[in-house]
């Protein structure tokens, strides 16, 4: 089932068209980053997704249901988190965690139960600290916690990692990827590394659109051919490589270095072992030989430019 489905969505401010047909699925327990530059319209998604904003077209499901603006009812399915938390920096995180309980119409043992769980989990058990004394990280992470209290089986998180530094950043992505056994995971960010480590899937908005959508290895797949680099110790044996005849259909395509050379090719498999079966029968060995897959970033950058 997917967690969500949006059909031909449509938004503009005026004369400034920010969402222009943009249609997404995202399967049920995936990890999914959402990806954009600076006001490609992320936000603006989200919003329309929690029935906070007006859609001028195009539909949105969430679990099936359809999201009606200004209308609450699919959002009993959705945890949200926004890009800046706001707290009462006078309460206590379980204090806190009770009122939103107590917002969302949950008895106080369900709250007690599931708020003790989620700190635990999000490492601010036994902190005794007011909210107002808390790191950005520490917030973040309390915000997730609470954005997961009511137990929603999807959750939205409005870059979540990107005030923070490394640890702060790395703390977050491994709470998102416990919470994935029972939620889906929708999370915007510009931090590319980011989504290469924890997203299974992603999308990249680009102009109202998505440029890219679909599982890491299907975008890698359609976008860019992977290469093979092949490097000597040294120039000679280099030179004898780059000359034998039954791989110089390879070098039409390769980025040549001093002792190596990237290899561009649409079949890893096909192409590498024809490299290799090459440097057995000339009894040679390589210093390195290495499979490259296109990182994100120069996805996201052939996506966008
Ligand atoms: N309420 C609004 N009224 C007018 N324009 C708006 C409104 N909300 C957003 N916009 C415009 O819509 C565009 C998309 O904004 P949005 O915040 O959705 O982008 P984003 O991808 O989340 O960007 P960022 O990564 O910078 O947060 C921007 O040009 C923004 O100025």
């Amino acid at each position: 089932m997917n967690a969500l489905k949006i059909e031909s969505l449509k938004k503009s401010f005026g004369a400034n068209t920010v969402i222009n047909d943009m249609s997404l699925e995202i399967p049920e327990h995936s990890v999914f980053g959402f990806l954009g530059q600076n006001g490609a319209g992320k936000t603006t998604t989200m919003k329309m997704i929690l029935g906070f904003l007006e859609p001028d077209g195009g539909s949105i499901e969430v679990f099936g249901e359809p999201v009606v603006y200004g209308k609450s009812g699919t959002n009993r399915y959705v945890g949200y988190l926004p890009d800046v938390p706001q707290f009462y920096s006078y309460m206590k995180p379980m204090e806190y965690l009770r009122l939103c309980g107590a917002a969302a119409g949950m008895g106080p043992g369900e709250t007690e139960a599931a708020g003790t769980r989620l700190l635990d989990m999000v490492g601010l058990k036994n902190n005794g600290k007011k909210i107002g004394g808390f790191s950005r990280g520490m917030k973040q992470r309390l915000g997730i916690a609470q954005a997961l209290l009511h137990s929603p089986k999807l959750l939205i998180c409005d870059e979540p990692t990107s005030a923070l530094d490394p640890v702060g950043r790395k703390e977050i992505l491994e709470i998102l990827e416990q919470v994935t056994e029972k939620t889906t995971v929708l999370f915007s960010t510009h931090i590319l590394s980011d989504v290469e480590r924890v997203c299974d899937r992603v999308a990249v908005l680009h102009e109202g659109k998505l440029a890219l959508c679909g599982t890491m290895e299907e975008i890698r797949a359609a976008k860019k051919r992977s290469g093979i680099y092949v490097e000597f110790r040294e120039k000679e044996e280099w030179k004898k490589f780059r000359g034998l005849p039954e791989l110089s259909h390879l070098f039409i395509h390769a980025e040549a270095s001093g002792r190596g050379a990237a290899i561009r090719t649409a079949d890893v498999d096909r192409t590498g072992n024809e490299i290799l079966q090459a440097l057995e029968r000339h009894e040679m060995v390589p210093l390195k030989f290495e499979i490259e897959e296109p990182g994100l970033e120069d996805l996201f950058m052939e996506a966008v430019l």
